[in-house]
């Protein structure tokens, strides 16, 4: 997979961005801190989610506090972002919508 071209990027971080999402730039990877009712609805979120990315073979870096999870997703193998990111991040918004 390979990174996403400047305007593919522009896009993806105008849609990400629209969500709440920020990009961090040195890594070119995009975040986001999700907000629940509780834990058991963060970590249901979060089995959900797992179950996807590992589908995907495509995994977050995220931390969960109480009601809280705070989500990084970037390419590792590509140094940036990639249409992976972008599909794991449409799949997270609908999860919690
Ligand atoms: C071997 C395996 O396919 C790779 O390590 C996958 C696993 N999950 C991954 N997840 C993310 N976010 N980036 C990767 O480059 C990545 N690579």
């Amino acid at each position: 997979m390979t990174r996403l071209e400047d305007a593919a990027r522009a896009d993806a971080l105008a849609w990400a961005e629209a969500r709440g999402w920020a990009h961090d730039g040195e890594r070119d990877a995009i975040t986001k801190t999700f907000r629940f009712k509780d834990f058991a609805q963060a970590f249901g979120w979060m089995t959900r989610i797992a179950i996807v990315a590992d589908k995907m073979d495509h995994h977050p870096e995220w931390a969960n506090v109480y009601n809280r999870v705070e989500v990084t997703l970037v390419t590792h193998d590509a140094n940036g972002l990639t249409e992976l990111d972008m599909t794991l991040a449409r799949a997270m918004e609908d999860a919690a919508a």
